[in-house]
């Protein structure tokens, strides 16, 4: 795929549920590296939109094509194909609570059953570095682990088979400040280092200082803006200015830079130094 293809498209896509219009002709793209977050207020379609994206609901009209493929119309084997090629963080972690957190990283390589046994240990091991946990942490349930630690170890099984795509929903919902903020730079750090295109619903407006690249702001049944959050920032609609109200300074571009080069100075997000990510590699 070439860095000109769009990893998403979205064309003209409306969605209802009993008649009740979510989604009007709705446009959107997503170029390869891209980070994109979708806002709105509650009950504005995001969590539709990202389904929509995953193939888990079907629009009323327009298409989602994903590396393009038409979600809706693609054979059930390039579906599971294309399915292989992006991971997912959902909101509250979705662990499989009586799995330790090996077993929990571990259950695509072992659902895709092309994978040699005896590589899942080293590849699970390297992941979980990854995400700045520990070789201990393997043999823990999710029952043992903090909020943030849950977080790290979806990621690290969104991210067990190397997607190119990943989406997050939500992504920092429920953490504290400080382990908020770590995962934000971690989600930063792994952004650079594996080139990832993301897609991420958040109400987290330091998320965004930190991470994104476009803003698309779903309103009024509409994408009602998609673009840098210095722009999007000031918008006059109600919701935006209620959303960035006391932020839209920090929204300009300089200091947005000068905010984001502040981050990557330290090294502090839980990740693994860049010394022992050579010697996981494998
Ligand atoms: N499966 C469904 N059946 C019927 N209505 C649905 C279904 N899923 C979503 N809706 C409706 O679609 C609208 C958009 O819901 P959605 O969850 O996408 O909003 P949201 O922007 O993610 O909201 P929030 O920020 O509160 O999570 C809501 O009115 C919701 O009730």
């Amino acid at each position: 795929m070439s860095g000109d293809t769009p990893v998403i498209e979205v064309d003209n896509v409306t969605t209802a549920f009993h008649g009740h219009v979510v989604h009007r002709h709705l446009h959107l793209t997503v170029m390869p590296g891209e980070v994109l977050a979708l806002i709105g207020g509650s009950g504005s379609g995001k969590t539709t939109l990202l389904r929509l994206l995953l193939g888990l609901e079907v629009p009323q009209a327009g298409t989602v094509k994903i590396f393009g493929h038409p979600l809706g119309r693609c054979a059930q084997r390039d579906l599971e194909r294309v399915r292989y090629r992006w991971g997912v963080l959902f909101q509250n972690g979705a662990l499989f609570s009586a799995l330790s957190v090996f077993d929990n990283i571990a259950l695509p390589l072992r659902e895709l059953g092309s994978v040699p046994r005896d590589l899942i240990t080293p590849l699970v091991m390297l992941k979980l570095a990854q995400v700045g946990l520990q070789p201990e942490d393997a043999l823990k349930r999710p029952a043992e682990l903090s909020g943030g630690m849950v977080k790290r170890v979806s990621l690290a099984r969104a991210l067990i088979l190397d997607p190119p795509l990943l989406f997050l929903d939500e992504p920092t919902a429920g953490l504290d400040p400080d382990s908020s903020k770590q995962f934000v730079k971690l989600l930063r750090r792994l952004r650079q280092e594996l080139g990832l295109t993301v897609v991420m619903v958040t109400h987290d407006v330091d998320t965004l200082f930190a991470v994104v690249d476009r803003v698309a702001v779903l309103a009024d049944q509409h994408i009602l803006a998609c673009g840098p959050l210095a722009e999007v920032a000031r918008l006059p609609h109600p919701f935006v200015r209620n959303f960035f109200l006391g932020h839209v300074e920090r929204c300009a571009e300089d200091d947005l830079r000068r905010f984001r080069l502040s981050l990557d100075d330290t090294s502090d997000d839980g990740g693994v130094p860049a010394v022992l990510r050579e010697e996981h590699s494998l």
